[in-house]
């Protein structure tokens, strides 16, 4: 068993909570009221983009850094920047504070950021992607006539998404076995944030 497959083993019951939940699969059928997640997911994203610009500083090769510098410009530049821009004009949802899971995931990315250790960083990333992989994966063809719920499943499902979880995995699982208790701690603290934010926009 790899290194990430034992951590997902450790939050089994909550990973699994995560990638068939309610919501994920409400935005699978194209149900999910995506109003209030998409606001606060749009908070979310700009400390993960912080969290992926710490990633390329504390890569230990250009070979690892490129692929963190490529998908950073994907969500910065390209498509998930367009898609909430244009999915929240679309809703007409209008902007709100951050909720309280939305705040405590911030400060999750913030604090491993700040603490400059890649294997922690890492972590952070790979739940968020292999999670949201998790979810959409499950999804059903043909995906929703809604291209609000089709597109966000787009984003995280198909060959290019899951090169980069497989790359985020082979990461933790190079860099993550010398720190594995804290790698641990770090890692299941994500995935109840992960929960806790899809019951937020239930
Ligand atoms: C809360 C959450 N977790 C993960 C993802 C996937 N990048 C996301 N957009 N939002």
């Amino acid at each position: 068993m790899s290194f990430s497959d034992w951590l997902r083993e450790q939050c089994r019951e909550e990973w699994d909570a995560v990638v068939g939940h309610p919501f994920a699969m409400a935005i699978n059928s194209g149900e999910a009221d995506m109003r209030r997640y998409l606001v606060q997911d749009f908070q979310f994203v700009d400390s993960f983009t912080a969290l992926l610009g710490a990633a390329v500083a504390g890569a230990d090769s250009f070979e690892a850094r490129v692929p963190y510098g490529q998908f950073l410009g994907h969500v910065a530049t390209t498509s998930e920047k367009t898609y909430f821009h244009r999915a929240i004009e679309a809703l007409g949802a209008a902007s709100a504070p951050p909720e309280p899971v939305t705040a405590d995931f911030q400060a999750l990315m913030d604090e491993v950021r700040h603490g400059q250790r890649y294997e922690l960083v890492v972590a952070v990333l790979c739940v968020a992607e292999w999670s949201y992989l998790g979810w959409a994966s499950r999804a059903a063809r043909p995906y929703p006539d809604s291209w609000i719920h089709r597109e966000w499943i787009e984003l995280h499902e198909g060959p290019e998404f899951r090169a980069w979880v497989g790359f985020l995995r082979g990461e933790l699982d190079r860099v993550g076995p010398a720190h594995r208790e804290d790698v641990l701690d770090v890692f299941r603290r994500a995935v109840t944030l992960e929960r806790r934010f899809f019951d937020m926009a239930l």
